[in-house]
């Protein structure tokens, strides 16, 4: 059958989604994955514009359809696509054949092809973990390294032993999941990319339904590395009145009892607790979000709400509070300025609709709101 999205038109021999990725005969293609491709394309548009002269060099490197080459290709970059699967590769040169786009294919496993090969940016979209590819994407990414991770469930701690397994932290299993899962992987990816003194930071990053997808932008140098790490540490959380607190080292400080409410608390990490997302990015990501893209008003919308988003390390759900204090939650809008009229900085978040971030304890909340 054929799909279009975003201005080209592709065979694809079945529609799967992510929850049944790597089973099935036929090469994978997700099409709700679309939003995820639409941002991919306004991000690329806005490396090539705003950190270098035009669009370079990019790896789909598990491209299956080839849907993101193809749609990289069309926006001008120099496209490889590869896959270890032949059936996967022929269908990538078939489809950039069907829309009159250059690009080059080849079957191949991409971490061995990753260390014999360069590119300006590289995009892993695995089955399952990202963390096999990670090294080699290190070594053959020089500008900007894309991320699609589908393996919430270790990465936010609901399957705590596989995340601590592969990300070589500790995922605790919060009611701000989607952050510990974004969180958890950019500590991996982050401590990855410094065992090869490269800097790794993060530009753009969602969590979107079951996916995180980040956008690393990379620089060389041991000291730039460095300071990636600095930011790096660990969050305590109360699951009794979602107190939370974070510092920032490698070598972990818990406080173990809450001092909000005394219950035993929990900790996290190391996980990444600077900024996820670069807002002035975000903002120009959004403006090249164009209407032929088939998700434009979600993407926009995601642009919007990450621009104004604050950089605390984790966020805050109003209805869970609420839920927790035994009273009804009120409108988002009125809650913010009633936390704002109270002397605290807050954001909404894009993790939830009734998700925020602030610099304010939950006691501080409270007091503010009821
Ligand atoms: C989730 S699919 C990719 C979907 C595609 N990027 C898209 O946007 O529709 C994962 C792909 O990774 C490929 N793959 C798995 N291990 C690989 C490896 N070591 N090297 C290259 N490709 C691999 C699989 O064959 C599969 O086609
Ligand atoms: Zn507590």
């Amino acid at each position: 059958m054929n799909v279009s999205e975003g201005g080209v038109t592709i065979e694809v021999s079945e529609t799967r989604d992510g929850a049944s990725e790597g089973t099935g005969e036929g090469v994978f293609f997700n099409p709700t994955q679309e939003l995820n491709r639409d941002l991919t394309v306004a991000v690329l548009d806005t490396w090539a514009e705003t950190e270098r002269d035009g669009p370079g060099t990019y790896l789909d490197a598990m491209c299956a359809s080839g849907v993101r080459g193809v749609r990289a290709a069309n926006a001008g970059w120099d496209v490889t696509c590869t896959d270890i699967d032949g059936d996967a590769t022929d269908l990538a040169a078939r489809n950039l054949d069907r829309n009159d786009l250059a690009g080059d294919t080849e079957r191949t496993n991409v971490n061995a092809h990753l260390y014999e090969h360069h590119y300006d940016v590289v995009d892993l979209d695995p089955f399952g973990t990202v963390v096999p590819f990670l090294d080699a994407a290190f070594n053959g990414a020089s500008e900007l390294l894309c991320i699609t991770a589908t393996d919430t469930a270790p990465l936010c701690g609901a399957h705590f032993k596989s995340g601590v397994r592969k990300y070589g932290a500790v995922p605790r299993n919060t009611e701000f999941h989607p952050e510990m899962g974004t969180r958890t992987l950019l500590s991996a990816s982050v401590r990855t990319a410094a065992r090869y003194d490269v800097a790794a930071t993060p530009v753009f990053t969602h969590a979107t339904s079951h996916y995180v997808r980040t956008y690393l932008a990379l620089d060389s140098g041991a000291s730039k590395a460095n300071d990636r790490i600095d930011q790096l540490g660990y969050v305590d959380w109360c699951n009794h009145c979602y107190w939370r607190d974070h510092e920032y080292g490698l070598i972990a400080d818990p406080t173990d009892e809450c001092p909000h409410c005394d219950h035993a608390t929990q900790t996290a990490g190391p996980l990444w607790l600077g900024p996820t997302h670069d807002q002035s990015f975000a903002a120009e990501v959004r403006d090249r979000v164009t209407d032929a893209m088939g998700e434009a008003t979600k993407a926009r919308r995601l642009c919007n709400r990450l621009e104004a988003e604050r950089h605390d390390p984790t966020h805050y759900d109003q209805h869970e509070l609420y839920g927790n204090w035994g009273e009804s939650a009120i409108g988002m809008a009125d809650f913010l300025d009633a936390l704002r009229d109270a002397g605290h900085p807050a954001s909404r978040s894009h993790y939830g609709g009734t998700t925020f971030k602030t610099p304010a304890s939950v006691g501080e909340i409270r007091d503010a709101v009821l």
